[in-house]
Order: C-alpha cells, then sequence, then structure tokens
C-alpha cells in the first residue's frame, strides 16, 4: 500500500498509509480498538477502495485492474476471519474444499485428497464429515485456517485468529502460524493479543490516530519512544507513567527463542 487514504462517512479512517509485505515475513497491524486495522485488511483485499493512493498485488497496481485480472490474483490470498466464518450447513470437509470446488478445475477425488491434507496439517482430520456447530471454537479456527490454506495462496491474512480461545487453542494457532511462515506464507495479522503477534511476527505496522507511526521490529517498538505506543503497551492505566518498566518486560516475553 502507498501512500493510501480511507474514509468512511466523512471521517478519516487512514492516511497516507504505508505498508510492504515482504515474502516469508510475517507482519502484524497493531493500533487501539476502532483505529482503522481491519479497514486496512479489507483495502488490500479489494473490498474497499481507497480514496487516494494506491495498492499493489505483487508489484502491479490493482486500481484499473480487469476483475478477470484481479480474481487470478486475488487467488493467491487467503483470509481467516475473526468467527472462522465457516458455513453452518456445510460439513467441515465441505466448508475446507468449496473454493477448490467452486472453481472447478480439480477431479473431486483430488479435491477430497487435499481437503484430508489440509484438515491433518491442523490437526482435524477426523472431523472430515462433522458440522460447524460440532466443533469448539478453537478447532473452528483451525478449519477455517485449513479451508483458506486448501487453494495454496501465497498471502495469508489472519484477523484476530486468536480471540476467545483458551491457552491451549492459542498454542495451536500460534504454531500452525509458525509452520506457515515455514512453509514460505508471507502473514497478515491483525490482533489485540500482543504475546501471540511477538511470537509469530518479524514487522510491525503501529496505526494512531489515522497515520503509520511505527514500521520496524519488535526491537524497534520496544525502543521507540513515541507516547501512543508506550500507552499502548501499559497493561494498566496506572502504569501509564511507568513505560520505562512496563514495556520491555511485555515485549521480552513474547519473543520467543529462535534455534
Ligand atoms: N461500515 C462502516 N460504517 C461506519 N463506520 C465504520 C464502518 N466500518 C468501520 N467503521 C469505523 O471505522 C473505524 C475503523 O474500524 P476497524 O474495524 O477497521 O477498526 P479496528 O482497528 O480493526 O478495530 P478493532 O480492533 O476493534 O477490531 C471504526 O471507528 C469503525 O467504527
Amino acid at each position: 500500500m502507498e501512500k493510501v487514504s480511507y474514509s468512511i462517512g466523512g471521517r478519516q479512517i487512514i492516511r497516507n498509509f504505508d505498508l510492504t509485505l515482504e515474502k516469508g515475513v510475517n507482519r502484524t497491524i497493531l493500533g487501539v480498538s476502532g483505529v482503522g486495522k481491519t479497514t486496512i485488511l479489507k483495502l488490500l483485499l479489494g473490498l474497499l477502495k481507497p480514496d487516494s493512493g494506491a495498492i499493489y498485488l505483487n508489484g502491479r497496481p490493482i486500481a484499473g485492474m480487469r476483475e478477470n485480472e484481479l480474481s487470478v490474483l486475488r487467488r493467491n490470498i487467503a483470509i481467516v476471519f475473526q468467527w472462522g466464518a465457516l458455513f453452518d450447513s456445510m460439513t467441515v470437509g465441505e466448508n475446507v474444499g468449496y473454493r477448490l470446488f467452486e472453481e472447478g478445475t480439480l477431479e473431486l477425488a483430488e479435491i477430497k485428497r487435499i481437503v484430508l491434507e489440509k484438515l491433518s496439517f491442523v490437526g482435524l482430520e477426523n472431523t472430515i464429515d462433522l458440522y460447524p456447530a460440532e466443533l469448539s471454537g478453537g478447532m473452528k479456527k483451525r478449519v477455517a485456517i485449513a479451508r483458506a490454506i486448501a487453494a495454496e495462496p501465497e498471502y495469508i491474512f489472519f484477523d484476530e485468529p486468536t480471540t476467545g480461545l483458551d491457552p491451549i487453542g492459542i498454542y495451536n494457532i500460534r504454531h500452525l502460524m509458525q509452520m506457515l511462515q515455514q512453509q514460505g506464507k508471507t502473514t497478515l495479522m491483525v490482533t489485540h493479543d500482543l504475546h501471540t503477534a511477538f511470537a509469530v511476527s518479524q514487522k510491525f505496522s503501529f496505526l494512531h490516530d489515522t497515520r503509520l507511526i511505527l514500521d520496524g521490529t519488535a526491537d524497534d517498538l520496544k525502543n521507540c519512544d513515541d507516547n501512543a505506543i508506550r500507552e499502548f503497551f501499559s497493561p494498566t492505566r496506572e502504569s501509564l507513567f511507568i513505560t520505562d518498566h512496563i514495556v520491555e518486560p511485555i515485549i521480552g516475553l513474547a519473543i520467543p527463542h529462535k534455534e
């Protein structure tokens, strides 16, 4: 995204926002609730059109692209929505294979093989004939990941992937995200779960009051003395003014040890 601005009903949501997704890197967009993080995902997916600025997909501007060209490029992007967004009337297997089935290019047996492979990747191959209502929240999110990767997208977007999960569920999602990264996927996440963000992300975009105020690493965030960033990392209001003692442990705790 290059200098993208977007407003809703005359209210500016983002202004001159820049974002680059580097191959194989996980980036997290951070910022307080309502600041515009999900709006950025929607702009990237082409669900919203920017007021100004440009969005490039694999280096090509999407503005003015024909719908068939766009849909080829969009095949490269998948999104895992906050609540999984599975189709309730379809089985787990049908949910995971839906996109491939709709595209109509693969034999049913091949789709089934891919569905089983992706369900086994998320550890849920035994749920193939169940309906979403029969799954826990964490299982639904894992099925949503299996569905997202069924068509082998290059980019995967995660909107609040760990919201509402217990610690084991959160660990599972983190682990899957790390495995996807090992496979070379480029991922973008929006989350309030800072531990997960620092466990899986190498790059961060911090959005505040319509603007990008930091684009950098965990260390850049930790060392940044911008007030908005320091306040964001303060766990309680009482600690807002002693952020020197707060920022480091939160970020430090969450960064995984690299082998
Ligand atoms: N369809 C809409 N009509 C009017 N305002 C909207 C609409 N969609 C989003 N907004 C507003 O745009 C702003 C940005 O919303 P967005 O969902 O992108 O924020 P967010 O940072 O993802 O929030 P959260 O962290 O709570 O999910 C919010 O103030 C929201 O109220």
